[in-house]
C-alpha cells in the first residue's frame, strides 16, 4: 500500500485546529484525515445520505486492484483485505487528529466550502493556494479522498449499466443479424422477380479414370468469382461465361443446395417451381439432383427445408405436402410410384385442367408427412426408373426422371388457400451417338432423348426470342413442364459439365445451351390460387357477367320506356292545345248564350209593358196586392253568372242575324212572333253541359283512372257542400235571394242562403244588408277564372259556385213565379196568384216545391 507524504505525521502546529476544530460537515469529518489512496473507504467520505446515488460499496468491492511492478493489477487476498482495512481506520482516526490539531483558518473555511458541494461534484476552491503549507497537504488529501470516491462511484455505475444493457444489446445484434439475411432474401427475389429464370453451372471434379487417363482440365474457376467461368480448351483459346452462380468442382451438395433455397422457398409462398438439371451424360445431373445417401441432392434437401418451414409457420399456415414421382421413358409417361407402371393399362396421358394446367389423370399423389416417408418415396421410384450402362456412364439415366412435389396451403388467419408445384427434374443425359456407341434399345432410347433435349431447346429458344408460339407440345417433356417453364414460375436450371478435355465439345454446347436459357426473360411471377378457389372465382365471374348482360338489356328496356314516354308527352300536350281550344269555343258559346238570355230578358220586359196598358181594369187589384219582388228585382242572368261580361252592342241585331242557326239549337228561347214575347224555356240542359267537359279531359291519360276519381268523388262533393255551406261572412255568396214576404223565412229581413241544410231545409246565414240576386263582381270572378291553372280547379268552380248560382236562379224562379207546370197566362191576367186566397194557397205549397225543386236540381248537378 502505498502512502501519501504528509498523512502519517500531521502538522503539529496547528493553533486553530487545536483551538477550535472547524465545524466539519456531517459525514466528512474525518475526509482531511484520509490519504489520497486507492484504498481509501469511500464510505467514510459519503456526504449526507442521497437517496439517489447508489448505497457506497464496500470497500473491498470498490477499491481497484492494486498493481504490482509491471502496472499489473494483482487480486489481494482476505488477509490483506482485513489489514488494508485495519490500516484505513488508522489513518482516518490520524486524519482526524491532524484536522483537530488543524493549522489555520483557511484550511477551516476550504472545508466548509467543500463540505457544502454536492457529493458528486469536485470543484476545488480557489482558497486551496491561500493555505498554508502542511494545511495544504491535508486539503488536499481530503481532496483526493473525494476524486477517489466519485471515480469509484461512476466506476460503479458505469458496470451497473452494462450489466443492464447486457441482454438489449445481445437482442438487438441478433435481431440485426436475422433483419440482414431477410434482407438478402428479399433482395435475392427482387432479382429473381426481374427475371425469373436462373442458370447456375456446376463443373464436377475430374474422375479417376479421366485423371488416370491424363485428361486435363479446360474448365477454369476463380472462387472469388461467383458468376463467372472460363473455358480454356487451348492455350490460345479463352472463352468467358457467366450464370447466376458457378459451382466448381470443390463446393458440396450443402453449398449447391444454400444457393437454391429461395427458389425453394418459393414454392411454400404459392408460387409454382421448376428446378431441372441439363448436361451431358455423366456430368454429375444425378448426383446434383439426388444425390447419394451418404450426400443427399437437391431434391432431399428441399423436402426437407419444406418440413422445416411448414412447422416454423404451423402457427398460421397449415401445409400438406403430395409427391408424385414419374419418367418420360422413350416418350411415354412411367409412373414410378406405381409398382405396376410397366402395364399397357397404366399408360398414362397429359390432360389441360380447367385452371389451364397440364395434369397426369390417374398419377399417384402420395401424401407425406414426415422427412422420412420423403426418402422412402424418393428411394422407390429411383428404384423403379430406367437406367442402364452405356461407355460414358456405368449407370446412365435413360429417361427424364421428374419429382412433383405439390404444395397446399390454408392461411390460419385470412383463410386463403394456395396449391403449388414444385418440379424436380433430372434429365437424361445429352451424348454423341457415336462417341457412347449404342445400338439397339440404347440407340432408339438415346434418339428419344435427343429428341426431347432438342424440343426442350426449342421451347427456350422460342421464350427467349418471345415467340407468340412455344412449342411445348413437342414433346412430352415440355409439355408436362409447360406451366413450369413459362412466364408465371419460377425456374432454376443446373447446367452440368465435365471439365474433362475429353468432353471439350460437349461442354462448350451445353455451356451455349445454358447461356440462352439465360437470357430468358420471364414476367414477374404469379401466386397459384388453390383451383377450388379458382372455380368459386370462375364462377363469380360468370354471375357477374351475366348480371352484366342483363343490365344492358334493362339499360336498353329503359331507354324505350323513355321514348315511349317522350312520345307520350307529345300526344298529351296536343291534347291539352286541343282542350284549350274548345274550352275557349264553349266559353265563346256560354257568352252568346247568354247575350241571347239578356236579349229574351228585355223582350220579354218590353212584352210585358205591352201588355199591361192593354188591361187597365186589373191595375188595381194589382197594385193591392205586394209586389213580386224576386220577379221584379230579379237581376239580368249575367249577374249571377261567373262567366266574362257580354259584349257590349246591340244583341238583337246579331240575334237576328244569327236566328236561324240559334233557333235550331235546343233551349234558345224563340220570339213567338204572334204573341209578341219569349216562351219560357228551361236553362238545364244547357248548364248540364257544363260539367261534362272534365269529363272529356278525365279521359286523357295522366289524369286518374276511373276508380281513383270514383275514390275522390265523394271528397269532391263535400268540397261542392262546403263551397256552399263553410263559407265565410265575409265573403259573399254566390247566390242569394231575399225571402217571399209571409214565409217563415222573410220574418227574420235576413238574406237567405240558396243552400240546404241535411235535412233539405235552406240554411240560414247572416250574409250582411243585401236583398237582391247577387253573384261576385264580374270583375274579380274573371281574374279568379284565369288564375285557375288546373282542370280540377275549373271543373270545381264550374261545377260548384257557377252551378249554384244558376241552381239558386231556378229554385228563385219557381218560387217566385210558382209551378212551371202553370200557364204564365194566369199570372198575366190576373186571375192566378194576385188573388189572395190563392196566393196564400200557393205560398203555403210554394215553398214546398221549392224544396223539392232544388234537392232535385241539386242532385241532378251533383
Ligand atoms: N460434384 C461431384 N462430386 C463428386 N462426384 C461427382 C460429382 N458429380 C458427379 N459425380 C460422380 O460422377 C458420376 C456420374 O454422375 P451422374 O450419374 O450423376 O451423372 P449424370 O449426369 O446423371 O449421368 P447420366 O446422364 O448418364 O445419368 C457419379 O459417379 C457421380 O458420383
Amino acid at each position: 500500500m502505498e502512502a501519501y507524504p504528509g498523512t502519517s505525521s500531521p502538522s503539529p502546529q496547528s493553533p486553530t485546529a487545536a483551538a477550535s476544530p472547524p465545524p466539519q460537515p456531517q459525514g466528512e469529518v474525518e475526509c482531511g484525515a484520509v490519504e489520497f489512496s486507492d484504498h481509501l473507504s469511500p464510505s467514510r467520505h459519503a456526504g449526507p445520505a442521497d437517496s439517489n446515488t447508489a448505497p457506497p460499496p464496500s470497500p473491498a468491492s470498490v477499491a481497484p486492484m492494486p498493481q504490482n511492478l509491471e502496472g499489473e493489477e494483482t487480486v489481494p487476498t482476505s488477509e490483506e483485505v482485513v489489514d488494508e482495512e485495519a490500516a484505513v481506520e488508522e489513518l482516518a482516526k490520524e486524519g482526524d487528529e491532524a484536522v483537530a490539531g488543524g493549522e489555520g483558518e483557511a484550511l477551516r473555511i476550504f472545508l466548509e466550502e467543500l463540505g457544502d458541494q454536492a457529493d458528486d461534484c469536485l470543484i476545488p476552491s480557489p482558497r486551496l493556494k491561500e493555505i498554508a503549507s502542511p494545511d495544504r497537504l491535508a486539503a488536499l488529501q481530503v481532496l483526493g479522498g473525494r476524486y477517489n470516491s466519485l471515480v469509484e462511484k461512476f466506476k460503479l455505475q458505469v458496470a451497473k449499466c452494462v450489466e443492464e444493457c447486457a441482454p438489449r444489446f445481445d437482442g438487438l445484434k441478433k435481431k440485426y443479424t436475422v433483419e440482414c439475411a431477410e434482407r438478402r432474401r428479399l433482395y435475392n427475389e427482387l432479382i429473381e422477380l426481374r427475371g425469373n429464370i436462373r442458370v447456375f453451372c456446376r463443373c464436377r471434379p475430374l474422375s479417376a479414370d479421366e485423371v488416370s487417363r491424363g485428361c486435363s482440365s479446360v474448365i477454369d474457376v476463380d472462387p472469388s468469382q461467383e458468376t463467372e467461368l472460363q473455358y480454356v480448351p487451348s492455350e490460345k483459346e479463352r472463352k468467358n461465361f457467366k450464370f447466376d452462380h458457378v459451382f466448381g468442382p470443390a463446393d458440396d451438395q450443402e453449398a449447391v443446395f444454400a444457393e437454391s433455397l429461395p427458389v425453394v422457398r418459393s414454392v411454400m409462398d404459392g408460387f409454382n417451381v421448376c428446378i431441372f438439371a441439363y448436361g451431358q451424360t455423366g456430368t454429375g445431373k444425378t448426383f446434383t439432383m439426388e444425390g447419394v445417401p451418404e450426400n443427399r441432392g437437391v431434391n432431399y434437401r428441399a423436402l426437407e427445408e419444406l418440413f422445416r418451414m411448414s412447422n416454423e409457420r404451423s402457427s398460421s399456415v397449415a401445409y400438406t405436402f403430395y409427391v408424385s414421382i414419374l419418367e418420360v421413358y422413350n416418350e411415354k409417361i412411367r409412373d414410378l410410384l406405381d409398382d405396376n407402371c410397366e402395364q399397357a393399362s397404366k399408360r398414362l396421358d397429359i390432360k389441360q385442367s380447367a385452371d389451364g394446367a397440364q395434369e397426369v389423370p390417374g398419377l399417384v399423389e402420395a401424401p407425406i408427412y414426415t422427412i422420412d416417408g420423403v426418402w422412402d418415396k424418393l428411394k422407390a421410384g429411383a428404384k423403379n426408373r430406367s437406367v442402364g450402362s452405356t461407355s460414358v456412364n456405368e449407370l446412365s439415366s435413360r429417361s427424364h426422371s421428374l419429382v412433383r412435389v405439390t404444395v397446399r396451403s390454408e392461411h390460419l388467419v385470412t383463410g386463403e388457400m394456395s396449391r403449388s408445384h414444385m418440379w424436380l427434374v433430372d434429365l437424361a443425359g445429352s451424348e454423341r451417338l457415336a462417341k457412347t456407341e449404342v445400338e439397339g434399345e440404347r440407340l432408339k432410347e438415346s434418339k428419344f432423348i435427343n429428341k426431347s433435349l432438342s424440343a426442350l431447346g426449342d421451347v427456350i429458344a422460342a421464350l427467349a426470342s418471345k415467340n407468340s408460339h412455344i412449342p411445348y407440345r413437342n414433346s412430352k417433356l415440355t409439355h408436362l413442364l409447360q406451366s413450369s417453364l413459362g412466364g408465371d414460375c419460377k425456374t432454376l436450371m443446373f447446367v452440368q459439365i465435365s471439365p474433362s478435355s475429353t468432353d471439350s465439345g460437349e461442354t462448350l454446347c451445353s455451356l451455349n445451351f445454358a447461356s440462352r436459357v439465360r437470357a430468358i426473360e420471364h414476367g414477374p411471377a404469379r401466386k397459384q390460387a388453390d383451383p377450388a378457389e379458382n372455380f368459386k372465382l370462375k364462377q363469380m365471374t360468370e354471375k357477374l357477367c351475366h348480371e352484366e348482360k342483363e343490365n344492358v338489356k334493362l339499360n336498353e328496356s329503359l331507354q324505350l320506356m323513355q321514348l315511349k314516354y317522350a312520345s307520350r308527352e307529345n300526344v298529351f300536350r296536343t291534347l291539352q292545345d286541343k282542350i284549350r281550344e274548345t274550352e275557349q269555343a264553349c266559353r265563346t258559346h256560354q257568352q252568346r248564350v247568354r247575350e241571347l238570355e239578356n236579349e229574351l230578358a228585355n223582350e220579354k220586359k218590353a212584352a210585358r209593358d205591352t201588355v199591361r196598358p192593354t188591361k187597365p181594369s186589373l191595375a188595381a187589384p194589382v197594385r193591392q196586392r205586394p209586389p213580386l219582388a224576386p220577379m221584379r228585382q230579379r237581376p239580368p242572368l249575367v249577374r249571377i253568372s261567373n262567366q266574362a261580361p257580354p259584349p257590349s252592342g246591340p244583341s238583337r241585331q246579331r240575334l237576328g242575324s244569327k236566328g236561324p242557326s240559334v233557333q235550331n239549337k235546343e233551349n234558345i228561347p224563340v220570339l213567338d212572333k204572334a204573341a209578341g214575347k219569349a216562351r219560357r224555356v228551361s236553362l238545364v240542359p244547357m248548364m248540364r253541359q257544363i260539367p261534362l267537359q272534365p269529363k272529356r279531359r278525365s279521359s286523357i291519360a295522366i289524369l286518374p283512372s276511373e276508380r281513383e276519381r270514383m275514390s275522390v268523388l265523394p271528397e269532391k262533393r263535400a268540397m261542392s257542400r262546403l263551397s256552399h255551406m263553410q263559407m265565410p261572412k265575409t265573403t259573399r255568396p254566390l247566390a242569394n235571394f231575399n225571402p217571399i214576404p209571409g214565409t217563415p223565412v222573410a220574418a227574420s229581413k235576413a238574406p237567405v242562403d240558396a243552400t240546404p241544410d241535411v235535412r233539405g231545409r235552406f240554411k240560414r246565414i247572416e250574409l250582411g244588408s243585401s236583398s237582391k240576386f247577387s253573384s261576385p263582381p264580374m270583375q274579380s270572378m274573371w281574374k279568379s277564372r284565369n288564375n285557375v291553372s288546373s282542370p280540377q280547379q275549373r271543373l270545381r268552380l264550374q261545377s260548384g259556385s257557377g252551378n249554384a248560382s244558376k241552381l239558386c236562379f231556378s229554385i228563385h224562379k219557381k218560387v217566385g213565379l210558382g209551378s212551371p207546370a202553370r200557364p204564365r197566362n194566369s199570372l198575366m191576367s190576373g186571375t192566378g196568384i194576385f188573388d189572395p186566397a190563392l196566393r196564400e194557397q200557393m205560398m203555403a205549397g210554394k215553398f214546398g216545391n221549392a224544396q223539392r225543386v232544388f234537392s232535385k236540381r241539386r242532385m241532378s248537378v251533383l
